[in-house]
């Protein structure tokens, strides 16, 4: 049951509904609320669906959809150990049904939880945009106002503005997973986190995979020895076409398979009878399901934030200080906080949360504020193979703390003994340090899972451990995968630990 709202005339509007505390987004957001809200009003705001992008449309049925596909697409992988594992199909619908089976009940149950049973929660199912300072306005007109307001609004597909774009074969990861059947051809716009993770699944199911990038290499925001050997192996796995810009996508006949039409442009020099100019070259595919993986942005400009006064940063993002408190004119605004990707670029559900659990300490102890943690952040990206990563590039590394400082393993998975076992071609562990204090600076890691490899040096970074302790100072399991870590740990030139 919810508790009723104090309704009374905010200046300069109609009747308002005032809280104790709103919260833009249940995603993240959702999690802010604990037993010392009991007794006051909260209101929790959300015009999508309850739970966010993490449980509904993100992280969770994606790898949900990234094991089974896995499986189906390790026939390579076990042809290498002469196993011969060939697919016979995979039951599309039903793996639907399970995942989202699972998903939609635990969003339907916790929207139940706040809107029916807490009584101190309300659940505003609308989108909503700043009309002031502490004041919202709901697209069907109701005025919320509160002492405490946390943007928690995440971010949103972004799709480049071509001819076709909304066609209904056109998706994005918030639609590509309920198809009602498993496409037999897929083109993948992008080369990102999403897009790879996507061209992975439907490869594994059976699909037959097109990625199309603009540029020449795959997640080119990783290390350079990380992104041209994933670019390598998925290129022979499915079908990467570089180099190719969308441009237009053409309705198929009697809503058969649609054509997506890239282009590449360049410069040509003068040639003998021919003038300098720019030449044009097109590609053309068809498909029954193209996926726009061309990133997201925050949503930041649905809110009207300006009508708050709250600061955007040059990323697009709402700016926020150490203790995730929004700012106007640099400064914190009183009772107004921020977490999740629409105040981090990182975009990752692993940094929301340790932002809202900022921010639900902060909104209860304004007298002990705590900070967050900005460093290091992890990511894996779970496509087929895993990749993993941590910290500076070799770039980033070089750039900071100079070329002479910094030493680089690169440690083959094919080279330890589980590697072995593996017949292994794959895998490489790049570790990056500073070879006067053997402080690691970064990790890398494309592989079998990586993802999972990678966890000791986060810890390792995140507790100060330098290289050689961390390879000497414990037991590594002979012969797990693990020791790939280990070996590539022992190949940096690091000050000498004296352990053994
Ligand atoms: C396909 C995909 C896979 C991903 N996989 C991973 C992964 O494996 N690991 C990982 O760490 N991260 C992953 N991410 C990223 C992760 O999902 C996000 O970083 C995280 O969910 C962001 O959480 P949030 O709380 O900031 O926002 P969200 O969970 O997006 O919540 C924001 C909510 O605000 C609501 N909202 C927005 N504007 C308004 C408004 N004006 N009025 C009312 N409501 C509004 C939205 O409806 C939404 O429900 C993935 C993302 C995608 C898209
Ligand atoms: N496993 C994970 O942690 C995970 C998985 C999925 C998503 N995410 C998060 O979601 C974020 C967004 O993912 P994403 O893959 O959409 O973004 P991204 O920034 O990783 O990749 C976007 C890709 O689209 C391309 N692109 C952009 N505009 C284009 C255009 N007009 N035409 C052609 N190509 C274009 C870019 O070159 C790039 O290859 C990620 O940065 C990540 O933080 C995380």
């Amino acid at each position: 049951m919810s508790t009723s709202t104090s309704t009374f005339d905010h200046p300069g509007t109609a009747a308002a509904e005032h809280f104790d505390l709103i919260i833009i987004g249940s995603g993240s957001g959702n999690s802010l609320i604990s037993e010392a809200w009991e007794g006051r009003r909260v209101a929790v705001v959300d015009g999508g669906t309850f739970g966010g992008t993490c449980l509904n449309v993100g992280c969770i049925p994606t790898k949900m959809y990234a094991y089974p596909a896995s499986l189906g697409g390790s026939e390579q992988e076990a042809a290498r150990v002469n196993v011969d594992l060939r697919r016979e199909g995979v039951d599309f619908p039903a793996l639907r049904d399970r995942i989202f089976g699972r998903i939609d009940a635990i969003s339907d149950s916790g929207l139940r939880y706040r809107r029916d049973e807490l009584d101190y929660t309300t659940v505003v199912e609308e989108r909503v945009r700043f009309t002031g300072p502490k004041q919202l306005t709901t697209d069907s007109g109701r005025v919320l106002t509160a002492d405490q307001i946390v943007v928690a609004a995440g971010s949103r597909p972004s799709l480049p503005d071509i001819p076709g774009v909304d066609l209904p074969a056109v998706h994005t990861s918030d639609t590509v997973m309920r198809l009602p059947e498993l496409p037999r051809r897929v083109v993948v716009v992008g080369g990102g986190f999403i897009a790879v993770e996507f061209a992975a699944v439907f490869d594994g199911l059976g699909s037959e995979v097109v990625q199309v990038i603009r540029g020449e290499r795959l997640l080119t925001s990783h290390d350079d020895s990380v992104s041209a050997r994933f670019t390598e192996i998925a290129s022979r796995t499915w079908d990467v076409r570089t180099g190719w810009e969308p441009r237009k996508i053409v309705p198929g006949h009697d809503d058969g398979p649609v054509t997506v039409r890239f282009a590449r442009s360049w410069r040509g020099a003068a040639q003998e009878g021919t003038a300098a100019g720019t030449a044009e070259a097109f590609l053309e595919l068809e498909a029954d399901v193209v996926l726009m993986a061309t990133g997201r942005t925050p949503n930041v400009d649905t809110l009207d934030v300006a009508a708050a006064g709250l600061d955007v940063t040059h990323r697009g993002v709402l700016a926020v200080d150490a203790y995730q408190r929004l700012l106007c004119g640099g400064e914190p605004v009183e009772g107004m906080w921020g977490l999740g990707d629409v105040v981090n670029s990182w975009q990752l559900k692993h940094v929301a949360n340790h932002e809202a659990r900022v921010v639900a300490h902060n909104l209860v102890h304004p007298e002990d504020l705590r900070e967050n943690r900005l460093a290091p952040v992890p990511s894996a990206v779970f496509s087929r193979p895993q990749v993993a990563s941590v910290g500076l590039t070799e770039q980033q590394a070089v750039d900071e703390v100079g070329a002479e400082n910094v030493t680089v393993k690169e440690q083959e998975f094919g080279d330890v003994a589980y590697g072995w076992a593996m017949n292994d071609a794959v895998g490489l562990c790049k570790l990056v340090a500073d070879r006067r204090t053997g402080r690691l600076l970064g990790a890398h890691l494309v592989g079998h899972e990586a993802a999972n490899l990678l966890q000791p040096l986060v810890q390792a970074m995140s507790f100060g451990l330098d290289a050689h302790t961390m390879a000497r100072g414990q037991y590594w399991i002979h012969p797990a995968l693990s020791e790939v870590v280990e070996n590539a740990l022992l190949g940096l030139d690091v000050p000498d630990s004296g352990l053994l």
